[in-house]
């Protein structure tokens, strides 16, 4: 199979979708890889590293998208890119569809099959795809939250470990999940105190478990989370319905009950936001006001540390992309029900539920296409 990967165009996105780690692998199973000039330059590989490596240079994301069976990124297709897609053609990377209407349309119309890393599931019930860019948006997210906090940047100019004799800033973290775990364990190692919430008790049970003492854990309930919220220095949004439209958890009106300058990282904004007042931004302006509670939302916290998160996003894609490619889609999916799951288009049919329940569009089951093709 011929395996193609363009240069990221999504604003300040720096990773690339495969490693030449990775295309040496793909290369050693028999398969082709095109890799285009300069895609790895901002997590640090050179052109040199990849042919070393055995794939291929070329010059322009349209010889990648017009030459390959499979096309591997990391971001989003961008409009520009999904018009070069194709029928037939193999998709594999985040699409987080439920809150983007034009891009679900763009790949039904497409044609091709489009396997969404996000909802790629293990036996354990985790996302091992979303895993490792939610434990670098997680630990991301307190640094990001306490830059926002800071006075020059429109927060209310508190420090996240106070000093002896005054308390330290209060970080409420909504989702006790991968991103939630690492944000709490961050944030209370700068010396924040802090809460987590969660709706899961045994999720609950196991936080406490294993970081007693570090930050405590609330059920998420309205009571719970308004009393916390209008507490908070700084909040930071990590709840996930696995594909799903994230449920706004904190409305407008909470945002009046909320200390003037306190700082919302929203990290959830991937899948829409749980912030009633959230729309995405970028690394370049991150950060913008309403009600004087500022908002950091910006949905690829990971491009910021470009290198650390395509080795660890490469890790994590390498043996699904094999099977990919080894056996085709087809076979790869009827052989893995996780991977299955990542299935989000195919043949211009939309295949996964909780993306057509957000958007009101008609869903044709993966397993029955995965048995028909
Ligand atoms: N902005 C960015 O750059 C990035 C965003 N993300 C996003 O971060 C979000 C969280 O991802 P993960 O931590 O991996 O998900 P996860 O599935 O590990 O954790 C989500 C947690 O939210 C909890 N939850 C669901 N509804 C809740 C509610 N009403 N109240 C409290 N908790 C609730 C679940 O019980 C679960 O423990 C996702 O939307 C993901 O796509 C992940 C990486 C990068
Ligand atoms: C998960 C995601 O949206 C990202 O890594 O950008
Ligand atoms: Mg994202």
């Amino acid at each position: 199979m011929k395996i193609g990967c363009p240069t990221e165009i999504k604003a300040q996105e720096f990773r690339v979708g495969v490693t030449p780690a990775a295309a040496a692998e793909a290369v050693a199973h028999g398969h082709e890889v095109l890799i285009q000039s300069g895609a790895g330059i901002g997590a640090g590989f050179e052109d040199a590293d990849y042919e070393a490596h055995g794939a291929r240079i070329v010059g322009t994301a349209k010889e990648i998208f017009d030459a390959a069976d499979m096309v591997v990124k990391v971001k989003e297709p961008q409009a520009a890119e999904r018009k070069m897609l194709r029928e037939g053609q193999i998709l594999f990377t985040y699409l987080h569809l439920a809150p983007d209407p034009e891009q679900t349309r763009d790949l039904i119309d497409s044609g091709a099959t489009c396997i969404a890393y996000e909802t790629v599931t293990d036996d354990r019930g985790g996302l091992p795809l979303l895993a490792p860019m939610s434990e670098v948006a997680g630990k991301l997210a307190p640094q990001m939250g306490a830059w926002t906090l800071q006075k020059a940047n429109g927060g209310r100019g508190v420090l996240m470990g106070g000093v002896p004799g005054v308390m330290p800033a209060r970080v409420v973290v909504i989702g006790g999940g991968v991103v939630g775990t690492q944000a709490a364990r961050i944030a209370s190692g700068m010396g924040a105190r802090v809460s987590v919430l969660d709706r899961s008790l045994p999720r609950l049970r196991q936080l406490d478990d294993m970081f007693r003492g570090e930050f405590e854990t609330v059920y998420s309930s309205k009571a719970n989370l308004e009393m916390l919220v209008r507490e908070a220095d700084m909040v930071i949004g990590a709840v996930l319905i696995p594909g799903a439209a994230a449920p706004k958890l904190v409305t407008r009106e909470m945002l009046a009950d909320m200390k003037p300058g306190a700082a919302l990282v929203d990290v959830a904004i991937d899948q829409g936001g749980c912030f009633e007042t959230s729309k995405a931004t970028t690394h370049q302006d991150p950060v913008y006001e309403v009600d004087g509670i500022m908002h950091y939302c910006v949905a690829n916290m990971p491009g910021a540390v470009a290198r650390t998160s395509t080795l660890a996003l490469g890790n994590a894609t390498l043996p699904f992309m094999l099977a990919l490619a080894d056996k085709g889609w087809q076979q790869a999916c009827a052989d893995d029900e996780n991977l299955l799951n990542g299935l989000n288009v195919h043949a211009g049919k939309l295949t996964y539920y909780a993306v057509g329940k957000a958007l009101g569009l008609d869903v044709t089951s993966p397993q029955k296409i995965v048995r028909e093709g």
